[in-house]
């Protein structure tokens, strides 16, 4: 179940055949649909996203020609195999100069078919990494602090080994994009990076998430699942909030980094597994470990290497350059065009001691972009928006004004968690239940 997220048309007007290639595909975890008509093929392609098309060369109501070049006018993207007999590989050849993949001989072994199958899936997976890496926001990894440069400096280094690295800091400092950055620099780079927060799970759920579930396995695991780790295979696993993982957990975990594979719960199959273990907390570990809610075995397997991040306001130096930075990134993102900063917010951004570090700056200034009408950020408009929030107390009931600050507070949270639900409930010591609850009754929306 390594592919489930990447799906393929069969499409073949022997129906046996359309069945067999399916049950292979199948069994190595792609989502496979087939169909013997290439005109339904076509309707299918332009309904739902697939990611390749197995097609037979001669079908009956329309040749493989033909075909590649409907399936182009849907998406270019698109790749597609197109199955052949021996006899007919010269118009195979010639179906790959008109846009196809590759061809596969339907006498050869399918293992020739799962392997060109692979290649696509890796490609497809590149293309998507480059396109985030273009959308997204590379992200700022220079510093003028020393001691920051000395973390960027070791990351670089510790990225080519495959040392387990333990990243420690306030929330909102740039853990998980360090954690991020080690993957890029490493060998796995062209693998997945896989973040899973351990705060945001009961500890079954927590496990169920990690090692994933056979059907039946407990009262709610409908269907198989595969897990973070096992998605995480050649590439990196990143925990997340650590120190939230139970002590049975990380003996599970433990056991994994050992003995290299992991069962699903509910399941004896071992399935070997190869990824590079990141975690991070901003508890320290050290006192969990005195009060025995760490273990000091897995603890010390978990950090071979241990970096310190630190907070926001222990490197001033950073903050213009991460001002100038994050407004280009946010209004880039936002398509409002930023054209210059006041020297008096500058000034009072320089002096602001920021609880919440980079989280907390960039969720400023993505205010501030908002309210800009002319693409200039103002001071003013920062102190606005805390002076309003105060006024409105001189307006209303007390129970209109509890509302009122129970909203801005849960949309703040909510900001400051990126939207994520259950880290924002639990920084909020409310279930995920009594929070969807309160944002109904509160008219809150999450911001895209
Ligand atoms: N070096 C950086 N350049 C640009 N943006 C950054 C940088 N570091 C962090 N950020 C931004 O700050 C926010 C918080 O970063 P991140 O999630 O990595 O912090 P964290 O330390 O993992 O927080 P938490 O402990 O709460 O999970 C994110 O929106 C991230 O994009």
């Amino acid at each position: 179940m390594k592919h489930e997220s990447f799906r393929i048309l069969v499409v073949d007007d022997e129906s046996a055949y359309c069945d067999s290639l399916s049950f292979i595909l199948k069994s190595e975890g792609y989502a496979v649909n087939t169909t013997t008509n290439s005109f339904t093929a076509l309707e299918l392609l332009r309904q739902n996203p697939y990611h390749l098309v197995i097609s037979d060369f001669f079908m009956d109501d329309m040749d493989g020609f033909e075909l590649i070049s409907e399936i182009k006018k849907i998406n270019a993207d698109l790749e597609v195999i197109i199955v052949t007999g021996y006899g007919s590989v010269k118009h195979a050849v010639e179906a790959m100069k008109k846009g196809a993949f590759s061809y596969y001989i339907k006498s050869h072994d399918p293992a020739e078919l799962l392997l060109e199958t692979a290649k696509i899936k890796r490609l497809h997976s590149l293309k998507e990494k480059v396109q985030s890496f273009s959308e997204s926001s590379h992200h700022l990894m220079k510093s003028k602090n020393k001691k920051m440069q000395q973390i960027i400096e070791i990351a670089e280094k510790v990225a080519v080994s495959d040392a387990n690295v333990l990243l420690l800091g306030e929330s909102g400092v740039g853990k998980e994009v360090i954690a991020n950055y080690i993957h890029e620099k490493s060998n796995r780079a062209a693998y997945d990076f896989v973040p899973v927060n351990c705060r945001s799970y009961s500890s079954t759920l927590l496990e169920s998430e990690l090692f994933g579930h056979e059907k039946g396995s407990y009262t709610g695991a409908l269907g198989t699942r595969i897990g973070k780790v096992e998605s995480a295979q050649h590439g990196t696993l990143f925990l997340d909030e650590i120190g939230d993982a139970t002590l049975d957990t990380q003996i599970k975990l433990l056991r994994v980094l050992d003995t290299k594979y992991i069962e699903r719960i509910g399941s004896n199959e071992h399935i070997n597994i190869d990824f590079r273990l990141i975690c991070a907390t901003n508890r320290g570990l050290a006192e969990q470990i005195q009060q025995g809610e760490f273990r000091e075995d897995f603890f010390y397997r978990i950090s071979t290497f241990t970096l310190e991040i630190p907070p926001l306001r222990e490197r001033p130096e950073d903050i213009e350059e991460m001002i100038r930075f994050l407004t280009q990134q946010l209004s880039h993102r936002t398509g409002k065009i930023i054209g210059d900063i006041e020297p008096e917010l500058i000034d009072y951004l320089l002096q602001y001691s920021y609880q919440g570090n980079i989280r907390e700056l960039k969720n400023m200034l993505e205010r501030l972009i908002i309210l800009s009408s002319d693409g200039i950020l103002r001071k003013k408009d920062l102190l606005s928006h805390q002076n309003q929030a105060q006024s409105l107390s001189m307006k209303y009931t007390l129970k209109e004004v509890r509302n009122q600050t129970e909203k801005d507070y849960i949309e703040q949270m909510l900001r400051h968690m990126d939207g994520h639900l259950s880290n924002t409930a639990t920084r909020l010591g409310i279930t995920r239940r009594q929070l969807f609850n309160k944002m109904q009754q509160l008219h809150i929306q999450i911001e895209k």
